[in-house]
C-alpha cells in the first residue's frame, strides 16, 4: 500500500516531473482510465482520446503504482461504489499506446510555473476585460503544459456567491504583516481546466457590489483590500500544497494592473533579502494604465513595505494637477512601483505598448516606461473561443456559422423582440457593450444620438459605470421608444445577445489598450465600428453600406469571422517573454 498515491497527488508529480516521456505514460494512463479530462492537462497527444472522455463525465478516484516496466503503469481504478480505495487487487496493467510514445519527441515545450495575480478573472468574477484576460489565458497557459495557480479574490456579495460553489477551503490561513496589523486571509481552491484558481478569502471581499464599488462609489478601502490579496498571492506558491505540492519559488508571477502591482515589490524588498524568491521573475501586464493606485503618501507604512523602500513608489503630482493650496502632490503609485521594480512589462497589444510611452497615452508614467521600453512588450489579446462561439453559445437563441448564416437573422429578429423594437431585417441594428466611462467614448455617443436617431436604425446599448450616463440611457429610451434601448447593468447573458443579434458594434473608445469586444464582434459576424477609423462618421458609412451593398456586408461578416483570435499566438508570445526574463538576472535583486 505505501507505493500507492491519491490521484491528486500523483497528477501534479505528473505535472512536474522533468522526464517527458514518463509525465506523457502518466497522463496516457489518467487517459486509458477514463478520468475526466478536466482533471489532467490538455497535451497534444491526449486529443484522440478527450472526446471519448468528454462523455464520461463521472468522478472517481484513481490510485496509480509505478512499474520498473516503462511500458506499462499499475493503475487501481476503484468503482464508484467503491471511492475510498482500499483494495489493491483490482489493479490493471495498462499498455501505453504507440502513437504517444512517438508525439512525445514532438513536445517541446518547456514547462514553467506561473502565477497570475489579479483583482478579477471570468467566471468568478468580472467588471470588464481584465476578468477576460485572465480566465483564459491561465487556460490556454496550461493547455500548452505549463503548470498555472490564478490568485483572485474571493468576492461575495449574493449575486457571484454561486460561482465559488465548486471551490473549497483548504484550510491554510496566513497572516499578513500590513496596515499595523496581522489581518488573516484564507485560501479557498478549485482545480478547474488545468489552472488552480485559488481564492483569497477575507471580511473586506464580502459585501454587495462589484470588486471595486458600489451605487456609493469606489470602495474606501481598496488599498487595504488589494495589499492583501499582493502579500497573499505572494505566499501561496509557498504554502499551498495544491495536489501534495507546493508551487514554489521559482516562479512567474504574471501581475495584473496595479491591483497587483505590489508584488514585485514585495519579492524585491520583503523575500529575497531573506533568500526567497531569488530565482523567481516578475511580468507586470497592463491592461490599463490610466487606474493607477494612488493614494496618500501617509498610508506609505500600511502597505508591509520596509521603509527604505519608499522612494519606489514614491510620486509627486505636478502643481497643476494638485487639488489645494496645501496640496503638496505626495502620494504613493503602486503602478508606478510595479514599474520600476518588475522583471518585465506586456501591454496588451503592441500599439498600446508604444501608446504608453507618449506624452498622449501614458498618464504620467511615460517617462518611467520609455525607460524600461528594452524590456517592454506588447501582445495582442487572444479570446476564449468556448465561451465565445456563435456556433455553441449557450446564451444566444439561434446558433450559426461562416457556412450558414441563417442563425445571425433569427438571433436578430429575437433580439428585436427582446428589446421592443419592430421586428424588421432590412433596418440596421446598432450595439454598444462596455463600461461607461470616458475611456468608452460614451459622451461622443451621447452627443452623436439625436443627429444618428434621424435615421432609420435601431440602437441598443448595455453599459454600467458613470451615473449621468445611466441616466441619460434612460431618458433617451424614454423620448425614443421605437429606436433606443438603454440597458443599465451588467449583464452577460445580454452582452452575447447583443453581439450575435446586432448588425455593428459601435466602439468610440478614445483609448483601448486592446479591446475584446471588437474581435467578440467579429466572431459574431457583427461589424465593429470603431473611434480611429473616423468615428461616429465612419457609422454613417458602415449603415449605407449595410442598406445597399449587401454583397460587401456580407464579405465584411465573413472576413470578421475567419479571422483568428486564439489565444495560442499570444500564449507563443508570453513563453517567449519568460524566456528573455531568465536571460537577465532579476531586475532588483
Ligand atoms: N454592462 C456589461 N454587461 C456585460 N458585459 C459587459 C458589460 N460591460 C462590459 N462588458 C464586458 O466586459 C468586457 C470588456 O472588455 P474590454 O476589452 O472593453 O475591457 P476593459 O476596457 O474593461 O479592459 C481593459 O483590459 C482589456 C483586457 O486586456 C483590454 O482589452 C481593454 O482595452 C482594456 O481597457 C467584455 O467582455 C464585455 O462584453
Amino acid at each position: 500500500m505505501e507505493a500507492l498515491r491519491p490521484f491528486y497527488s500523483s497528477y501534479f508529480s505528473v505535472a512536474l516531473s522533468p522526464s517527458g516521456p514518463l509525465v506523457r505514460r502518466r497522463v496516457a494512463v489518467l487517459a486509458a482510465a477514463g478520468f475526466p479530462s478536466h482533471r489532467y492537462r490538455n497535451y497534444e497527444c491526449l486529443r484522440p482520446m478527450r472526446c471519448v472522455l468528454k462523455k464520461n463525465k463521472k468522478r472517481r478516484s484513481l490510485l496509480f503504482k509505478e512499474t520498473d516496466d516503462p511500458g506499462n503503469v499499475e493503475v487501481y481504478i476503484p468503482s464508484a461504489a467503491d471511492d475510498a480505495g482500499t483494495a489493491t487487487e483490482t489493479f490493471t496493467t495498462i499498455e501505453l499506446d504507440e502513437r504517444e510514445s512517438s508525439e512525445d519527441k514532438k513536445h517541446t515545450i518547456v514547462q514553467r510555473i506561473i502565477i497570475f495575480v489579479t483583482s478579477e478573472a471570468a467566471p468568478y468574477s468580472k467588471t470588464g476585460g481584465l476578468a477576460d484576460v485572465c480566465g483564459s489565458l491561465p487556460i490556454a497557459f496550461a493547455a500548452r503544459g505549463h503548470r498555472v495557480m490564478v490568485v483572485s479574490p474571493r468576492y461575495l456579495n449574493g449575486v457571484s456567491d454561486k460561482t465559488y460553489a465548486d471551490s473549497f477551503d483548504t484550510g491554510v490561513r496566513i497572516k499578513v504583516p500590513c496596515f499595523g496589523d496581522q489581518p488573516e486571509v484564507g485560501f479557498f481552491h478549485e482545480y478547474r481546466a488545468g489552472v488552480d484558481w485559488v481564492f483569497v478569502d477575507h471580511p473586506s471581499y464580502h459585501r454587495p457590489g462589484n470588486p471595486y464599488g458600489d451605487e456609493n462609489g469606489a470602495f474606501g478601502d481598496n488599498q487595504f483590500r488589494f495589499t492583501i490579496l499582493c502579500h497573499a498571492a505572494c505566499e501561496a506558491p509557498l504554502v499551498l500544497p495544491l495536489g501534495g505540492y507546493t508551487y514554489g519559488e521559482n516562479c512567474f508571477f504574471l501581475v495584473n494592473d496595479w491591483h497587483a502591482g505590489l508584488v514585485p515589490l514585495l519579492l524585491a524588498a520583503k523575500y529575497r533579502p531573506h533568500g526567497v524568491y531569488k530565482d523567481a521573475r516578475s511580468i507586470l501586464v497592463i491592461h490599463n494604465l490610466a487606474h493607477q493606485g494612488v493614494e496618500p503618501a501617509a498610508t506609505y507604512h500600511k502597505l508591509g513595505l520596509p521603509p527604505d523602500w519608499y522612494g519606489a513608489v514614491e510620486w509627486v503630482f505636478p502643481t497643476w494637477a494638485r487639488t489645494h493650496a496645501l496640496d503638496k502632490g505626495e502620494t504613493v503609485n503602486i503602478l508606478k512601483g510595479a514599474i520600476v521594480t518588475v522583471d518585465r512589462i506586456v501591454t496588451v497589444s503592441q500599439g498600446y505598448a508604444w501608446e504608453i510611452t507618449t506624452g498622449e497615452g501614458g498618464c504620467g508614467l511615460q517617462d518611467l516606461l520609455s525607460n524600461r521600453k528594452n524590456v517592454l512588450n506588447g501582445i495582442t489579446n487572444g479570446i476564449d473561443i468556448d465561451e465565445w462561439d456563435p456556433a455553441s453559445d449557450k446564451h444566444i437563441p439561434f446558433h450559426y456559422s461562416i457556412d450558414n448564416l441563417s442563425g445571425k437573422a433569427k438571433c436578430k429578429a429575437a433580439l428585436q423582440k427582446e428589446l421592443g423594437f419592430a421586428i424588421r431585417s432590412e433596418c440596421p441594428v446598432i450595439g454598444f457593450i462596455g463600461r461607461l466611462d470616458y475611456q468608452k467614448g460614451t459622451d461622443l455617443i451621447m452627443m452623436a444620438i439625436p443627429e444618428l436617431l434621424q435615421h432609420d436604425i435601431q440602437f441598443v446599448m448595455l453599459g454600467s459605470g458613470d451615473r449621468q450616463t445611466e441616466n441619460w440611457m434612460r431618458s433617451t429610451e424614454f423620448n425614443y421608444k421605437e429606436k433606443f434601448r438603454g440597458w443599465v447593468g451588467f449583464n452577460i447573458p445580454v452582452s452575447h445577445r447583443i453581439t450575435a443579434g446586432c448588425d455593428m458594434l459601435l466602439m468610440p473608445s478614445r483609448f483601448e489598450p486592446c479591446g475584446l469586444n471588437q474581435l467578440y464582434a467579429m466572431r459574431y459576424a457583427t461589424v465593429p465600428v470603431v473611434h480611429k477609423t473616423g468615428g461616429l462618421r465612419a457609422l454613417r458609412l458602415a449603415i449605407s453600406t449595410f442598406r445597399e451593398h449587401k454583397a460587401s456586408w456580407e464579405g465584411l461578416m465573413k472576413r470578421g469571422m475567419s479571422r483568428n483570435s486564439t489565444w495560442d499566438s499570444a500564449a507563443l508570445k508570453y513563453e517567449q517573454v519568460f524566456k528573455w526574463a531568465l536571460m537577465d538576472p532579476p531586475y532588483v535583486k
